[in-house]
């Protein structure tokens, strides 16, 4: 190159470098007018180091959207990352971190935790700046969108509250019971938002609360606020439906409110309660709805706000469910002594009906209509006639056992439905207390001397009808049958049905005066032993003396006490006669013998049959080793381990036990074995065809030898011949009982007996 063009070469290069010196203060023009529109714009213009998101930059505008200092962004390690909201920290990172890697511009909303402790939702946007292939820096805007997006939960809260709504409306509408629509808004409040626990509290007609709904609460806290009575400082809830207003405890631990709840609530781990009265239009309140949190917590407006809107939508499912309660209980009961109507009745029969066809247990259905009720409305006037009928269907309920049913048909008559019947002279039983129980004297109108009597139709189930209209006409049948025998009487729709049973209530009427009176006896009927002839004990049999010298049989009499019950007080005195009257022949020199003594399964079952016996036989001194108890097998089968526990338990005392009319029942070698017996006793109806029944005589062979295998000894009861004794001889029987050689016999006589063929004990 030479001179010239090296001359040309500078002034063009100072040319130049006037035009770039021009340049420069354009751009420097230009960079402050960005940097001033960067820093004067509401958002955060910034840079960052691609590999640590360490920021290099920030615009001025993150200390006012944050309130960080400006400069802790840039100076403090890792600022973004120690300042993003933790649940939105690993899916931002790690965004970003895939995007800035792919070399690609990026845009993410994600929350950021202020200096305050603010959320603060931010709209991201993310450059990579690229130099030649190579990922250099990070630049960025960040926006602040927290009211956008609180706006949109606001949106999404009120869509969900609405959902909710509807929903429990729809509950409502389909006829849901109270407990589900109460369970199912709880639900839905907690699922909406997730922070708090909902209870509500039904308030009682004794002005206690019970639990309605609480599903997140814990149970044992729910049981220990059931039943809380409401009052001044009765914890949020009690209090609030105390005063009718919302109670708004933020901390239990401090709130006098909670002073004697502190405890529980500690256990549930709940800390704050804020409780609205549930009240209907007339101000009266009908529960109350909870919010509780487990932290120390206020309510914002808006809170307050729902509370309302939840106890709003709880009064609605709890006003619905008594109006249903209301038109049901008009559609099935009588409004003036609340007793089922003809339609409850009906339904309830026909329920009964078919029950009592699966069980194969009588039903019955009795009339009752008031003798006398009119002369007392014409006399006393409708109030004291209605309020007659009140007390009258209360006497009724009273006699009655929960699960039997009285309805009023209407006017002075009743229904008692009695299912699942033992027997069906029990039916008679209850008609007759009934009557018992309303000839007593009403008070009505300040007179307390206001006597009526009931007059009883009593129809069967299966054996007067099969229908319930069919029951009800021929109680109603039965009913004038009764009116026509005088008033103040019942009768079956079958007249040998009535019969029968007043005769086994005037029977249950005379025995349970029969101990009192002393009109009962024991007989004993000689034991001999088969192979020698001699007597070695006696089984006590009662009977019955009516004052005329009548003797009746304990068939007659035993079943009517078991059934009432009197068996207990009648095996007792059996007892204690024949320990005493044991003892008097032993102190009379006669020769010791064993005296068995019948012990009914209900007596076993319902008295403490160890203790009695223990009592009896300290007090007549009747040596334990010779009183043998007689138990049927079906008083052995009921429940076998508090059965074994009292045969053991009167072993130990030395008493012997046998076991009565075996071969009947249900006879289990393995209870057999288990249970501490000493006798078998072989039931007469397998003697009596012996020798003509092959079948009996097998029968007979087979009890006696697994007896005597087993370690028993075998007793035949019934043996009236020669044959028969031969027969049980032969078989290896131990004793025998029959009218062979000894019928049952006074006591004085078997005494004379005794004294004749006195030898000594088995
Ligand atoms: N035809 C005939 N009969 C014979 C013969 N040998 C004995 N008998 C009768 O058979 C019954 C035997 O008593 P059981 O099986 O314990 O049967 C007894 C027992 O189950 C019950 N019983 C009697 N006394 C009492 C008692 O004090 N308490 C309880 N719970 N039940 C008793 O009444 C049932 C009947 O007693 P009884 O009428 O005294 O009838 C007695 C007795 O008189 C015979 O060779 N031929």
């Amino acid at each position: 190159m030479n001179n010239k063009n090296l001359s040309l070469t500078q002034a063009e290069l100072q040319k130049r470098n006037a035009a770039l010196a021009l340049e420069i203060q354009e751009l420097k023009r230009d960079a402050l007018k960005y940097r001033g529109l960067i820093e004067s714009a509401h958002a955060i213009v910034w840079s960052a180091d691609p590999e640590t998101f360490q920021l290099t930059y920030v615009s001025k505008e993150a200390e006012t959207l944050l309130g960080y200092r400006l400069a802790s962004w840039t100076s403090e390690t890792d600022f973004w990352l120690q300042h993003i909201h933790p649940d939105d920290k690993e899916w931002a990172v790690s965004y970003c971190l895939a995007e800035t890697r792919a070399h690609r511009e990026h845009k993410f909303e994600y929350r950021m935790i202020a200096a305050d402790g603010r959320t603060v939702w931010l709209y991201d946007v993310v450059e990579p700046i690229i130099e030649n292939g190579e990922l250099k820096e990070l630049v960025g805007v960040m926006m602040d969108i927290t009211e956008r997006k609180e706006a949109e939960a606001a949106l999404q809260n009120r869509t969900g509250e609405l959902t909710l709504q509807n929903s429990i409306l729809q509950l409502i509408n389909q006829k849901m019971a109270l407990n589900q629509v109460l369970d199912s808004l709880t639900r839905q409040i907690e699922a909406l938002h997730p922070e708090m626990l909902c209870s509500i509290l039904l308030l009682d007609a004794h002005n206690k609360l019970r639990h309605g709904a609480a599903p997140s609460l814990p149970k044992a806290y729910n049981r220990a606020i059931d039943g809380l009575a409401i009052g001044i400082a009765a914890g949020s809830c009690g209090t609030a439906a105390f005063l009718g207003e919302r109670v708004i405890v933020a901390d239990v631990k401090t709130h006098p409110y909670w002073t004697a709840y502190r405890e529980i609530a500690r256990k549930a781990c709940v800390q704050s309660c804020w409780s609205q009265p549930i009240k209907n239009s007339t101000g009266q309140v009908l529960g109350s709805f909870a919010i509780y949190h487990r932290q120390p917590t206020l309510p914002t407006d808006t809170e307050i706000f729902l509370i309302e809107r939840y106890a709003d939508l709880a009064l609605l499912a709890i006003e619905h469910d008594s109006a249903e309660a209301t038109i049901r209980n008009l559609a099935y009961y009588d409004p003036l002594t609340q007793l089922p109507n003809r339609r409850l009745l009906i339904e309830q029969l026909q329920h009964g009906l078919s029950i009592s066809q699966r069980d194969g247990k009588p039903l019955a259905l009795l009339m009752l209509d008031l003798d006398y009720f009119k002369a007392v409305n014409d006399s006393l006037g409708h109030l004291a006639g209605d309020n007659l009928l009140q007390q009258v269907a209360a006497r009724i309920k009273a006699r009655l056992r929960t699960v039997d049913m009285v309805a009023r048909l209407g006017g002075d008559e009743f229904i008692v439905l009695l299912e699942n019947l033992a027997h069906e002279e029990d039916a008679a039983r209850v008609a007759e207390s009934l009557i018992t129980d309303l000839e007593k004297p009403f008070s009505l109108d300040q007179r307390n001397d206001i006597r009526i009597s009931v007059s009883i139709g009593i129809s069967l189930y299966p054996q007067h009808a099969n229908t319930s209209e069919q029951l009800l006409v021929q109680a109603d049948a039965a009913l004038y049958q009764a009116k026509d025998a005088g008033r103040g009487n019942f009768a079956y729709y079958s007249e040998a049905m009535t019969l029968a049973a007043r005769e086994r209530i005037e029977l249950e009427a005379r025995l349970r005066k029969v101990i009192e009176q002393q009109e009962l006896r024991v007989f004993y009927q000689a034991q001999v032993a088969a192979a020698s002839g001699r007597i070695v004990g006696a089984e006590a049999l009662v009977r019955w003396q009516y004052p005329d010298g009548q003797l009746i049989a304990p068939g007659h009499f035993i079943p009517a006490a078991e059934s009432s019950g009197q068996i207990v007080a009648l095996g007792e005195w059996v007892l204690a006669e024949t320990c005493r009257q044991g003892r008097a022949w032993q102190d009379a020199g006669l020769p010791p013998l064993t005296l068995a003594v019948n012990v009914s399964p209900h007596q076993f079952r319902s008295s403490d049959m160890n203790a009695l016996v223990a009592r009896i036989l300290k007090k007549t001194g009747f040596p334990a080793k010779y009183l043998e108890l007689e138990l049927t097998e079906s008083g052995l089968m009921d429940n076998q381990t508090k059965v074994m526990g009292i045969l053991n338990d009167l072993r130990a005392q030395g008493v012997r036990l046998a076991i009565d009319d075996f071969g009947t029942g249900y006879s289990s070698l393995a209870y057999l074995k288990r249970f501490p017996l000493d006798v078998l006793k072989i039931d007469k109806s397998f003697i009596d065809d012996i020798p003509h029944s092959q079948y009996d005589m097998e029968i007979t062979a087979t009890i006696i030898a697994m007896g005597r295998t087993l370690g028993f000894k075998v007793l035949a009861e019934g043996v009236e011949t020669t044959a028969q004794l031969t027969f049980l001889k032969t078989k290896g029987c131990d004793y025998y009982q029959g009218y062979l050689k000894y019928k049952p016999m006074p006591s004085d006589i078997f005494a004379e007996l005794l004294r004749q063929t006195a030898r000594p004990p088995r």
